[in-house]
Order: C-alpha cells, then structure tokens, then sequence
C-alpha cells in the first residue's frame, strides 16, 4: 500500500488525526500447474513482474513473435508456485492486523477464476490473521480490547450468517448517513481466544456452500466475507479497528443447467464488482455500487476509508488463458485505486437518557459559574476601592494562590468529565451486554422451538440444564443426527456465550460502582473549590478565565446533544431489529404450535369446535395480512403457516366425540355437521412480489414436507367419529 499525504487536525477529540491517501495494493499469486492444464503461459520474472504468454499468429518464427506479443504485468508483488502461506501473510496481511489494533480498517480480498486458489490464500490469512491478533492483544499494554467476529456468506444474493446458519436469509439495509449498509440480525459473536477463533471460523467454513465444477473439485459458490472488529478502551472514547478478509466466488464459463443461476448471480456481482474497479481507477466522480449485494458491502473496502490488499490468483496453465488474461487486466487496473484512510474513533454508542442527564448537569454547572461572575462583577464595583487598599501587599500572593485555584477546578472538571464518560461507556456497555443475553436466550430459545416441540415433558425456560440435556437425551422427535449435532454445538456455545455475559455484566457493575463513588468525591471537591470563587475573583482576566470555563462546559454539552442523538439512533435500531427478531421466533412457535394441534385433532378424529374454527381462520387471515404487502422490505417471515388440507376443513366438530372424553359441549347432542365445518382458507393469491415469491416456495415446501403436511383420515367425505 503505497502512503501519500497528509496529518490533519481531529476537531472531535482535540488530538491529531492522521488521514492518509493510499493505493490499493494489488499482488497476484500464481498457483501450481496441474497435469491437466496443458503447456505453462504464466512465468515469474521477479517479485513484481510476470509474463503473460501470448499464441503466435502463424506458425513462422513462432519464438520471435511470441517475445514480441507477450504480455508484461507489474504489480506490487508477485507470488510464484513456490510462494508459503507464510510469504503471503507477512507481505499482505500481517500490516494490517497492527493497523487494526490501531484503530483503522484494514481489508484483503481475493479475486480470480474458479479454482485459481483464492480459498487456499484466504484460508491461510484468516487463521493466521486471527492468531496474530490475539498475540499482539496479549502483549499489548492496552487490557481492554474486545474482539468481534462475524462471517457471511452471499450465495445468488442472499446473504446467511455463517456463524448463525440457522438464521436464514438476512436483509442488507442502507442505515441513513454513514452510508454503510448493515446486515440485519447478523451476528457478531464475542472472541476471547485463538482457539475460539479458530473453532468459529471452522464452523463458518463447514457452512459455505461448495460443489465440484470443472476446474476446482471444491469449488466455493458463495463470497464469503469475515469481519473481525477490535474496539480499544482510550482516553476521550473508543477506537475501532476492523479487518474484513473476503474470499470471493470465483467466475465458471461452464453452462451446466443446474448452476445457471448461481452462476449468473456470481458473473453479476463480480461483473458489478469489475465496473466498481474501472470507475474507481479511472477517478470517476460517481461510482454506482448498487448493482450487487456484493459491492454495496464493499463500498468501504474499495472506495472507503480503509487499507485495501486485493490477491489476485491465476492458475498458470494454458487452459486458463481468458480467465488469466482478464484477472491480470482487472488486477492492473486496480492498482490505481487510491482510498483514503482514517484512523477510526467512535464515541461509545449511549442511551438517550444519559446524555441528556449529564447535558443537564453541566447546564446546571454553567448557569451557576455564570451567576457567581455575576454577583462577583456586582460586589467587585462596589469593594473594588477598599479591597485594592486592603489587599495591596497582599497582591501577589493572592494572584498566585487564584492561578492554582483555576487549575485546580479546570482539572477537577476533566477529571469530572473524565469518569463522566467513563459511566456512560459502562451503562451503554451493559446495555449492549443485556441485548448480547437476549440474543442468546433468542438462540437458546430457538433450538428449544425446533427440538423440544410440544409433546414431550416440558422443561423449566431458562434451565441450563435441561436444555443441554434434552438435546443429549433425545426428544422422542425425529430429528437427524447431524441436525440434533449442529443444536447441541449451537445451544452449547449459547449458554458459553451467556456465562460469559453474565461475567461481563458482574464485572462492569462492580466497576460502575467504583466510578460512581469517585465521582461523587470530585464533585463535592469541585463545588469547595467553587465555594471560594467571588471572595478572590477581582480582575478582568480571572473573569475571562472563569467565562472560558464556562464555553468549555456550553461546548461539551452541546457536543454530547449531538451525539446523544446520534447514538440513540444507533440504539434504537439495534433494539428493533432484536425485537423483530423476538416476534419472528414467537410467530414460527405459534404458527407451530396451531398447525401441531389442529394435526393432532384430526389424527385422533376429533371435529373442530366452531369458535376454534373461527379463531384459525382469524388467525390465518392476520397472518396473510400482516406479511402479504406489496413492499414489506423490513420483515420477511421465513415461514407461513402451512396451508390446510381441504379434507381437514370438512372436519365437523361432533357433540358424540364427547362421549369418549374428547370433544366438548355445546348445543345437543348428535353431530353438528354443516354448521359447524372448519372454515375454508381464502385462496392463496399470486404472488406479487420477490417476498411473496419466496413466500409461495416456502408454501410449496411446507407442502411437500410429510413431517408437516396434515393429511386427512382415508374415506369418508365428512370425518365425524
Ligand atoms: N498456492 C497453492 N499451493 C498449493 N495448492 C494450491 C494453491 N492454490 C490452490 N491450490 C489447490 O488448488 C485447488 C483449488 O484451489 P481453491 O479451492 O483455493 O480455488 P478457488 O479459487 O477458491 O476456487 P473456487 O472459486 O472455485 O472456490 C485446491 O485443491 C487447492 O488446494
């Protein structure tokens, strides 16, 4: 990465910060060659340089005109076959894990044709990465980093959250003013060591979606993108570094029917991913990023603010000619990106409330300093003669003991405004901390959904124990076994993430505490030094002094009005989309729970008692309501509740069944038949939309899953016992 420019100052915390302009590294690594690739075209000259054979046009002089049409590329470095995981990591990757500790963003990607080894150098990077990252933690003077990771994967643009497989497909939104798309509901999971890292990002991998194609038996069909995120206790706020590795899809010209469209998507977002690098190197003054799921996670990456490494792969055979050839063109070009990097320094996100306590606090502060000049300007005409008179030998001395009584209510206002903050970090800590518990408990509570269903003893909620156990023991369900695996690793690593909450919560009350009690010193030590203020104040420049202390405290308070709301916003979109994830959980329980009874009282030949009938169909329809609409972007409900089968709905409720203690009462004996059916389901309407789309295959696969689908008892047009 090649640095030009400039220090600025950092008007928001008063200190230096430095924003450079720095290219985009480009490096290509070549592959070994493989029997079946044919005669080698691609040869190292250096570690900056290679060659590109080209065909000869005819058959005469052939080694003439082929020195004369290969092609030279230079890039910042070159890999050859011989190359280690090792050379790629510490010329590419290993500057950026120490900027990230620094609090800036650092990025390597991976790009080249399918099986030219980007999986290979991004495996290698990202365990490596991680492993020195935390390396450098320990050693590290600070003892406050936090590490978060998490792990993505865009498969014919959906994004799934690799960590959180189970999830589903995550929407991307724009969030308004940074610009930044944010996944929704992804999750960013704490890591507290190598191991844990590594045990993570072996779990993310199994999760990708791979299939054998041509060139590569492996072959990745998604972008998989890891973030690792450090934010680093410092004086005045947090700094934030992150690192995204991102492995990308490699492009297949191969027309197998069955990969089509994941072909198409993957050709489409690295087509949009190639016209974002053209417009970039080419100094375009508008860069369209919307075109992909892809470039619009990217955005920061190639044209943001941060450090960029892009690895271009290219295997060197001749059956790889016109996929080399344009990984190389692509590769060149990108080498004129120039990003502008910034160290990043976050105020910890807060709570409304909070600010606007302390906001009124030091309004409160002002408006009695403000007053105390007041009084001070009204006596000092009044005693100015007799005081100069009194207090002549006196002079001096005074001066001296005024300047320290300044000081030391200057500093008793940093050291004041100092653990301030540090209580608004540790209440917006906590407050993070309770929503990292409820996602857990979402966690826990979602494999409780699937696997202990209705009919099986129920456990205590919230009981560590049963719920490990019930995955151990068995559910009397029939669930695979790699299904009732992937709940116990998941449920394991839920409560683990949780104990480990807890400990945190413990922790930063205690610390709270801690800074609350000194706190209270400093102020009661501010206001006795204040106490002294209109006896000794008696000239017009310890006035301005005092009126400076003043603009000090209006700009602080307005600086944290600001950020309060800017934070509150922050807030309140995280806690929304927790909260629509919560109901998201409860409405597949419900919708569950119903589809399961309404089973059960058909398979025991039970009629549906009219008022029940009444309320399914209520149900239904508010269900059809609430997620049928022409532009519901935010909430897209991953299941419907199942259709009924139309045998069901002609289920009479029988006053008879009574007898055998299972049906109920109302009306006289006999069959209700006809008045009493189950109500029809309004017909399912043509999709409209991409949701309603996805909508209708859920349907049709509720449809087909015999686990779930009700069928009605053989015989019989009215079912009544
Ligand atoms: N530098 C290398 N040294 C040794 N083997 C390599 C190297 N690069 C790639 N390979 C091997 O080549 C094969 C294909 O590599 P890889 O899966 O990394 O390709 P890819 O570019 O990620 O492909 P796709 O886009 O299809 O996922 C793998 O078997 C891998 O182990």
């Amino acid at each position: 990465m090649t640095q030009s420019n400039l220090t600025t100052p950092d008007k928001h915390h008063g200190g230096i910060r430095t924003v450079t302009e720095e290219k985009l590294m480009v490096a290509v690594r070549v592959r070994p060659l493989r029997n079946d690739e044919g005669p080698r075209i691609v040869h190292v000259v250096s570690d900056k340089m290679l060659v590109l054979e080209e065909e000869a046009d005819s058959r005469r002089d052939v080694l003439r005109q082929r020195r004369l049409n290969d092609k030279h590329y230079v890039y910042d470095r070159v890999f050859g076959e011989d190359s280690t995981q090792e050379d790629v990591y510490d010329t590419v990757c290993a500057p950026l894990v120490g900027d990230t500790l620094r609090g800036f963003a650092g990025a390597v990607f991976a790009y080249g044709a399918t099986g030219a080894g980007k999986t290979h150098t991004m495996t290698g990077l990202m365990s490596r990465a991680l492993n020195h990252l935390f390396t450098s933690i320990a050693e590290s003077e600070h003892k406050s980093h936090e590490v978060k990771m998490s792990y993505i994967e865009i498969y014919n643009e959906n994004i799934r959250d690799l960590l959180n497989p189970s999830a589903g497909t995550l929407e991307l939104r724009d969030e308004g003013g940074s610009g930044a798309p944010v996944v929704a509901g992804l999750s960013e999971v704490r890591a507290t060591s190598a191991a844990h890292v590594a045990e993570l990002l072996a779990r993310g991998d199994r999760a990708r979606t791979a299939e054998p194609t041509h060139a590569n038996q492996h072959s990745s069909r998604g972008h998989a993108l890891l973030s690792v995120t450090v934010s680093t206790e410092v004086e005045g706020g947090v700094q934030r570094g992150r690192l995204f590795l991102i492995d990308l899809a490699g492009s297949e010209r191969a027309g197998l029917r069955a990969r089509r469209l994941e072909g198409a998507h993957i050709n489409r977002s690295l087509l949009a991913l190639g016209n974002c690098i053209m417009a970039l190197s080419g100094g375009a003054r508008y860069v369209n990023y919307r075109d992909s799921k892809l470039t619009r996670l990217l955005r920061e990456v190639l044209g943001g603010r941060c450090r960029t490494a892009m690895v271009a792969h290219v295997a060197p055979g001749h059956a790889h000619r016109e996929t080399t050839r344009s990984t190389l063109h692509y590769a060149q070009k990108a080498s004129s990106i120039t990003n502008r990097v910034e160290r990043e320094m976050v105020e910890t996100p807060m709570h409304l409330s909070q600010y606007r306590t302390v906001i009124s606090e030091l309004r409160e502060e002002i408006a009695r300093l403000k007053m105390k000049m007041k009084d001070d300007r009204t006596r000092s005409k009044e005693e100015h003669h007799i005081e100069e008179e009194v207090n002549k030998e006196d002079a001096a001395e005074s001066a001296a003991h005024l300047k320290s009584l300044r000081e030391a209510i200057v500093s008793t206002f940093k050291q004041q405004m100092r653990l301030r903050r540090r209580l608004m970090e540790l209440d917006s800590h906590l407050l993070g901390l309770a929503l990292d518990a409820e996602r857990q408990h979402a966690a826990i509570s979602h494999w409780e959904a699937r696997f202990n269903r209705l009919y099986k003893p129920i456990n205590m909620p919230g009981s560590r124990l049963s719920t490990q156990q019930s995955y151990r023991g068995g559910t009397g369900l029939s669930t695979s076994s790699s299904e009732r695996a992937e709940a116990e690793v998941a449920v394991e690593q839920a409560w683990a993430e949780l104990a480990a909450v807890e400990r945190e919560q413990e922790n930063a009350r205690a610390e709270r505490e801690r800074v609350e009690r000194q706190l209270e010193q400093v102020r009661l030590r501010g206001a006795q030094l204040e106490q002294e203020l209109p006896a000794r104040i008696s000239s017009g420049p310890e006035r301005e002094v005092l009126a400076l202390v003043c603009r000090v405290h209006e700009l602080e308070a307005d600086k944290l009005a600001l950020q309060g709301e800017r934070a509150a916003r922050a807030h309140e979109l995280r806690r929304r989309d927790l909260a629509l994830q919560r109901r998201d959980a409860q409405r597949r329980l419900s919708d569950e729970i119903i589809t399961r009874q309404r089973r059960t009282l058909e398979e025991m030949g039970i009629g549906v008692p009219p008022e029940l009938a009444q309320l399914y169909e209520l149900y239904q329809q508010e269900i059809h309501a609430s997620t049928y609409t022409e532009s519901n972007d935010i909430y897209t409900p991953p299941y419907r509740l199942p259709p009924i089968s139309t045998s069901l709905s002609e289920l009479t409720w029988s006053e008879s069944s009574s007898g055998s203690g299972r049906g109920s009462s109302s009306g006289s004996g006999g069959t209700l038949a006809l008045d009493h059916r189950l109500p029809r389901l309004a017909p399912t309407p043509r999709p409209r939309t991409r949701y309603s789309q996805a909508s209708a295959a859920t349907m049709k696969r509720y449809a087909s899953d015999d686990s779930l689908v009700m069928v009605a008892p053989r015989g019989g047009d009215t079912a009544a016992p």
